[in-house]
């Protein structure tokens, strides 16, 4: 497996020269950590602080050196306060220093100065919690996001901004039309294929995309990657990426959780489970 380093010691590249590069190596499968309480249970650990360091760590030993990209979802770290945020950070840390990306899931999103704060907190390089990417929320105004994208173009960290969720309640917002006529996830995506103008390699602003949505009219053109939740578990498969994301298909991240993590707990089950997953995404997706 390559350990070529395309996280912390390749800060000087920005975000999607690093993920491109980490996808080329590795495949491009994103493990989903999501330590969820029954998860917990089925792989015989406690539903602790403890039994969260177990099975995440699990995770990492297993994984680290053969996955490119990794997206911890920090709803089940926080759930242990301060000793489960202590557990995400060190698992960020050595999932990086395998020569991972770590994608942190915290759909974070505030007015502009708030927006600093979160940005100062996952993006900034010398940042306790600092990953290579975050996703971020739009729905207080796609400008809102203005301190994260400084701080990304800055420290060369990506972001995921929300654009057609994998829920199936995201269309009530996300096909709502804006003043300029536009839906809610066309704005987006406009905003993202603005920032990534001009960008060679992939764009390092990207655009969340569920692998459930079946189909879309909006433009997926972002020259940007596209992260692409639901598949496993919320019943999206490889060949609804072709369906989903036509021509796009070569950007997308397929980024899977539970279907890989139900796995487990041995380390050759976890990594069986990755291979196969990776290797029908690279199938799909041109590898
Ligand atoms: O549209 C979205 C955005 C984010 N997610 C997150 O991805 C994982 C999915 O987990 P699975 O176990 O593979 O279903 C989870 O952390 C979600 O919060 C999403 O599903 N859809």
């Amino acid at each position: 497996m390559s350990n070529q380093p395309f996280g912390s010691d390749m800060r000087n590249k920005p975000f999607g020269a690093r993920l491109r590069a980490a996808m080329d190596a590795r495949g491009p499968l994103c493990v989903g950590i999501d330590p969820h309480q029954h998860l917990l249970d089925s792989w015989g650990l406690p539903d602790t602080a403890e039994g969260l360091a177990s099975f995440t760590f699990g995770v990492v030993d297993a994984l680290a050196d053969r996955v490119a990209v990794f997206k911890p979802q920090s709803a089940f770290f926080e759930r242990f306060g301060s000793a489960g945020i202590a557990v995400l950070e060190q698992a960020t840390i050595l999932l990086r220093e395998a020569g991972a990306l770590v994608i942190i899931d915290a759909k974070r999103g505030d007015i502009g100065t708030t927006m600093g704060g979160y940005a100062a907190a996952y993006l900034a390089e010398k940042a306790p919690l600092a990953c290579d990417a975050l996703t971020v929320s739009p729905y207080l105004g796609f400008g809102s996001l203005q301190p994260a994208i400084d701080e990304a173009r800055e420290s060369g960290a990506g972001l995921f901004v929300l654009a057609l969720t994998s829920n199936p309640e995201g269309p009530q917002f996300q096909s709502a039309r804006t003043a300029d006529g536009s839906t809610v996830a066309g704005a987006v995506l406009d905003g993202l294929r603005e920032l990534n103008a001009g960008t060679d390699d992939l764009g390092s602003f990207g655009a969340v995309v569920g692998a459930t949505i079946s189909s879309t009219t909006e433009n997926l053109d972002i020259n940007g990657p596209l992260l692409a939740p639901g598949l496993g578990a919320q019943g999206g498969t490889a060949e609804s990426l072709t369906q989903v994301f036509g021509p796009a298909v070569r950007n997308v991240v397929p980024s899977s959780s539970r279907e890989i993590l139900g796995a487990g707990p041995t380390p050759t089950a976890l990594q069986s489970a990755a291979d196969r997953a990776n290797d029908a995404y690279r199938t799909v997706l041109g590898y």
